[in-house]
């Protein structure tokens, strides 16, 4: 996925506030960029636009070297369902379906043919033994778990993910971590995930830091995901 010169302003009640200034990234497939920044540096806003949820006032993007700014609505929404992974902090998760069909039902292919992949994805994240599980019966960590395995299931060609981890425990959080950048990495999807933690940070190939609505990119590599990636 690439973006340049992205620029996303919001009409406020006073006045109009730049929430992404003149931002120009590239993730490469298989690649898992870690987004870090204080309150109100502008991730949500970056997100949204590399999501195609909102248009930016400048700039454009890019999913699989398609410029997206000519698209119609019917090709934008095609894009999001079927090349796009999203993992949001309300994870979205239908209530009256199951943890299977929660997953499977957004396979490209539908309920049905969804249905095996979902199946290993979820057990991938540790939740084989809640398939049947309704969102409600379940902790918000699984939930969350559940949402990131919807995200992996047509391999994206992007995965947008706001604080994927935010509800684990240390472990389970390293193992999902896992499966999100080795799952990335394996279905040549290109990963941003916003975090404030240093240690969801450190697993990503490269880290992003987002600052009043400019993005500079850390000196430091961290090079774990390039080891996960063979
Ligand atoms: N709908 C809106 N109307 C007006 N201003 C907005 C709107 N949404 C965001 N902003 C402003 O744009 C700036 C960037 O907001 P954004 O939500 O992108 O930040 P963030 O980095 O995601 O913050 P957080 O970590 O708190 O979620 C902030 O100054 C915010 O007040």
């Amino acid at each position: 996925m690439r973006a340049d010169r992205l620029c996303i302003s919001h009409r406020g009640p006073d006045e109009t506030v730049a929430a992404v200034r003149d931002v120009s990234l590239e993730i490469a497939a298989g690649e898992t960029v870690a987004l870090v920044g204080r309150s109100g540096s502008g991730k949500t806003s970056l997100l949204m636009a590399l999501g195609l949820l909102a248009t930016p006032d400048q700039g454009t993007v890019r999913v699989e070297g398609r410029d997206t700014a000519g698209m119609r609505d019917a090709e934008l929404s095609a894009l999001r369902r079927h090349r796009i992974g999203f993992v949001f902090q309300a994870f979205n998760l239908l209530p009256q379906l199951t943890a299977e069909e929660n997953v499977a039902m957004a396979h490209r292919s539908g309920l049905r043919g969804g249905t095996e992949r979902a199946v290993r994805l979820l057990e991938q994240v540790g939740l084989g033994h809640r398939l049947r599980h309704r969102p409600h019966q379940l902790s918000a960590g699984e939930q969350q778990r559940i949402a990131i395995a919807r995200a992996l299931v047509n391999e994206p060609a992007v995965v947008l993910a706001d604080e994927p981890t935010g509800n684990l425990d240390a472990e389970t959080e390293s193992g999902v971590l896992d499966v999100l950048t080795r799952g990335a990495a394996g279905g040549g999807s290109a990963v941003l995930l916003v975090t404030h933690s240093g240690e969801v940070a450190s697993r990503a190939d490269r880290v992003l830091r987002i600052e009043g609505g400019t993005c500079a990119q850390d000196v430091e590599h961290t090079g774990f995901g390039k080891g996960a990636r063979s």
